[in-house]
């Protein structure tokens, strides 16, 4: 420990906050703050990224504080060894690897901090979310999971313990491994291997898909959804859909790298009615992934914190109601929707079922996946009928 190099790096870091505007992921940013800043080495820039991504993990509290002593305290919170601490904040230093809970009772007394703090909009959450599990967990990095395409289970665990990854076994197909881990180092896994959140994978068992049925992935991205479907349930036709055409082509890449080279792909914004390109066409299924406010996934992105407000709520709300009244007639009597959100706000998971339920569809099953107790995002998933 360099008292005098903690110094420097926290002139870089008060500098790196200047110019950070919350206009693109944290992550981005960094990339690009540190090609600006070449003269930064490999352990300044490991501990900038460190501090930033632990001074998000605080949200709002503590902000009446001073940017040092709030990044401090943050670091206490999120982490179990810090020179930052122990320089700055000695008293504490004894108590950084006791447990979370002994650290949050310390700040309470000694600074007024308070869990809820973090993120006050916490109370229109869910009722099924455990506040305080959830918000605890905002304050470690989630882990990384993969999903093994099942062909393939075999080959891919050898190559795992061939280099030497330290990973766990959820189940046959499912792998945790530890954040920061880097798959893109192994081209032999490609197509082999998705890169795609526990309670992501777990919204499979909403699907319930059959041989020769006809499903559309209407908010396909780059095709998580669309990918896991498929490689469930490979006998289905599929159709992907999206309003942004540069997401589709990278869907085309990872379709081409898994082996599919049957399924449709339209261009489609679910805000306008889509019968000029959908005609009379009806689904067996459709999988409902919708935009929504990613609160689920805070703990990967704890930045996303800092501007929202109950106004983009409101515009996710609003904007979810209109794209699921587009989408609902496109459903066979009976055939499932799978409604699914990143999201722990009740408006956008519980009451857009009521809604589903109030323009006649039939809720078979709902959960909120708590990925908060698996070192995992949090999501919502439902399957409805159509009447
Ligand atoms: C939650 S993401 C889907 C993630 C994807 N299903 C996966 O598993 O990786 C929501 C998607 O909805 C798309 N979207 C947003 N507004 C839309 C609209 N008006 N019409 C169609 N798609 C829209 C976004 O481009 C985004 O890719």
């Amino acid at each position: 420990m360099n008292p005098k190099r903690i110094t420097q790096q926290l002139r870089s870091f008060e500098r790196l906050l200047a110019d950070y505007d919350l206009k693109q992921p944290l992550a981005k940013f960094l990339t690009h703050f540190f090609k600006e800043n070449r003269q930064m080495g490999a352990n300044d820039r490991r501990t900038l990224s460190r501090w930033s991504y632990h001074y998000f993990r605080i949200g709002k509290a503590l902000a009446d504080l001073p940017t040092v002593e709030r990044l401090t305290l943050a670091e206490y919170l999120c982490s179990k060894e810090s020179d930052l601490v122990s320089v700055q904040a000695p008293a504490l230093r004894t108590t950084l690897d006791a447990p979370l809970s002994v650290k949050i009772d310390r700040l309470a007394q000694d600074y007024g901090f308070e869990l809820d703090h973090i993120f006050p909009l916490v109370r229109l959450a869910s009722p099924a979310l455990a506040i305080s599990l959830f918000l605890e967990s905002l304050l470690q990095q989630p882990d990384l999971f993969i999903r093994i395409s099942p062909p393939y289970i075999k080959e891919v665990r050898q190559q795992l313990d061939k280099h030497q990854l330290t990973y766990q076994e959820i189940s046959p197909t499912t792998i945790a491994l530890p954040n920061g881990t880097n798959m893109s180092q192994y081209p032999e896994l490609v197509g082999k291997i998705q890169v795609q959140d526990l309670s992501s994978q777990q919204t499979a068992h909403y699907f319930k898909a059959h041989d020769g049925e006809s499903w559309w992935d209407a908010c396909a991205a780059s095709g998580g959804k669309s990918l896991l479907l498929w490689q469930t349930f490979p006998g289905v036709k599929l159709l992907v859909s999206d309003i942004r055409n540069s997401i589709l082509r990278n869907l085309d890449e990872r379709f081409d790298q898994a082996g599919i080279k049957h399924y449709r792909r339209k261009l489609i914004d679910l805000t306008k009615d889509p019968s000029v390109i959908l005609g009379n066409e009806r689904f067996d299924g459709i999988i409902m992934d919708i935009p929504c406010s990613g609160s689920g996934t805070w703990g990967r992105t704890p930045e996303m914190m800092q501007l929202f407000d109950q106004q983009k709520l409101a515009y996710f709300v609003e904007l979810q109601r209109s794209i699921l009244r587009q989408v609902v007639r496109y459903l066979k009597p009976n055939a499932p929707l799978i409604y699914i959100t990143c999201s722990i706000f009740a408006n956008e998971n519980e009451e857009q079922v009521a809604y589903l339920e109030s323009i006649g569809l039939r809720v078979a099953q709902m959960e909120l996946l708590k990925g908060y107790e698996h070192r995992a995002d949090t999501m919502f998933v439902a399957r409805l009928l159509a009447p």
